[in-house]
């Protein structure tokens, strides 16, 4: 909007709030590549106190490093009743996917106290836009310690991590925000269902519906013991190839989505103990693969509850169904989901969602996530079931 500056984003190949409209830019890359000899050699410069550090995951120590500033200082909603507490194995998980480059994963630490006090990832990932497949970073985890906010240290993070992405001759990114930047390429409203509703209510997650007891609630989201579709088993290793053909068929119709290969899929949807969940369903009669559904495990710390401290939530991350209908695909998901004791399941109106939100008793969230690509323009902005990409 008018008023709003964004004196760092406007200096940026993004699409800009001026331009909403005018149909006459091209869709596509904004900037061309530079010369890999022009891309700036040396880092930017931090201030003083600060000095960069390129955060080797495979190290326990950096591990932990980078857990304890993300435990403490990353995304609170917007009341500051919660904050995403992603478990170290998760973040190994998401900073190690195929062809990874260690150089993104960027910290900035003070130089007497060597404490890590921000940080920002970028890991490679091919994202097709219509018919477009582009190498593209997806950044995520961008975080600076309360006690260093509002210090413009965040665009010199994001320039960097830029500049590293540009001499692995890398042009274009991928993120997403609950904040409003120069420009979303989509908007999209996250939803929650209800696991474990006392504790939700507890914890002030949830209110009481009016008209509505405790008891009654507890009713209302209760689940059955078991899964009922015949065929649905855990995601195995030997399903990786059924598993990719019938992503990549489902993706395809999507405007943006990711362009998975085998390898991708064994690493990003192959189950892995408290950080992601796959099944699928495997016809009795034909032993083909019709369905998948997934999620991945992200807590988030309950600040300043005497009871709870931790709230287990499940998200939604890729789902298909070419014979199950997905409204009990989904509800098979949340079956496993309560199995497994999560508190609430959390998914987004993208792909197909939106097609068994309120059946399932979902209820819409308080706040939006916002799509973004850098440097390259969408000419309109996508619907959310335009959107086939899942950021963690
Ligand atoms: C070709 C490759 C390209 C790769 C790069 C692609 C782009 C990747 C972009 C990154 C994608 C990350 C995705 C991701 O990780 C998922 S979104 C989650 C971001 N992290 C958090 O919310 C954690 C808690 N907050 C913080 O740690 C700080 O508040 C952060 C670090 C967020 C901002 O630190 P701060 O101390 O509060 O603020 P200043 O340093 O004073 O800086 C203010 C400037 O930062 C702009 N800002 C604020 N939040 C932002 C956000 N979430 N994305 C992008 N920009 C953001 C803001 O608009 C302003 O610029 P403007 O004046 O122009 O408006
Ligand atoms: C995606 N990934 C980049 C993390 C990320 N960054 N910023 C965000 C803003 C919203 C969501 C989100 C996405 C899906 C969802 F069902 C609920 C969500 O947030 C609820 C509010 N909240 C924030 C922290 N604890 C609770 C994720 C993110």
């Amino acid at each position: 909007s008018l008023e709003r500056r964004h004196k760092f984003w406007e200096t940026q190949p993004v699409g800009q709030f001026k331009d909403i409209g005018d149909t006459s830019l091209p869709e596509g890359p904004i900037e061309l590549p530079t010369p890999l000899s022009e891309v700036k050699q040396e880092p930017y410069n931090l201030p003083n106190l600060y000095e960069w550090i390129t955060c080797d995951m495979s190290s326990e120590d950096m591990c932990n490093e980078v857990f304890n500033l993300l435990s403490n200082n990353y995304v609170e909603d917007d009341e500051n009743m919660f904050r995403f507490n992603y478990s170290k194995e998760f973040l190994c998980w998401a900073f190690q996917p195929p062809g990874f480059f260690k150089s993104w994963h960027i910290g900035v630490r003070v130089k007497s106290s060597k404490k890590l006090v921000a940080f920002i990832t970028g890991v490679p990932a091919r994202i097709r836009v219509r018919d477009e497949v582009v190498n593209m970073a997806e950044i995520n985890f961008l975080c600076v310690h309360k006690k260093l906010r509002s210090k413009r240290l965040a665009p010199v993070m994001i320039k960097e991590v830029t500049r590293r992405v540009h001499l692995e001759n890398i042009w274009q990114a991928a993120y997403t925000a609950g904040v409003v930047l120069p420009t979303p390429m989509a908007t999209c409203q996250y939803w929650h269902r209800s696991l474990n509703p006392k504790k939700l209510i507890d914890v002030g997650f949830s209110r009481l519906g009016a008209r509505m007891t405790m008891s009654r609630t507890i009713k209302l989201y209760k689940l059955p013991e078991s899964t009922v579709t015949a065929g649905f088993r855990k995601m195995e290793l030997h399903d990786v190839p059924a598993v990719t053909r019938l992503l990549r068929t489902y993706l395809s119709q999507f405007v943006v989505a990711p362009d998975f290969d085998e390898n991708d899929v064994e690493h990003w949807l192959l189950p892995k103990e408290n950080v992601v969940d796959s099944y699928l369903v495997e016809s009795p009669e034909t032993h083909e693969v019709t369905d998948f559904c997934s999620f991945y495990t992200l807590p988030s710390t309950i600040l300043g509850n005497q009871n709870y401290s931790t709230l287990t939530a499940a998200y939604s991350y890729y789902n298909v169904s070419t014979k199950t209908p997905l409204l009990q695909l989904m509800n098979d998901a949340l079956i496993v989901a309560k199995q497994k004791d999560y508190d609430v399941f959390n998914a987004l109106d993208v792909m197909d969602n939106e097609s068994f939100l309120k059946e399932l008793k979902f209820g819409p969230g308080d706040g939006k996530l916002h799509y973004y690509l850098y440097n390259y323009r969408i000419r309109h902005a996508l619907k959310p079931s335009e959107l086939g990409l899942v950021l963690l």
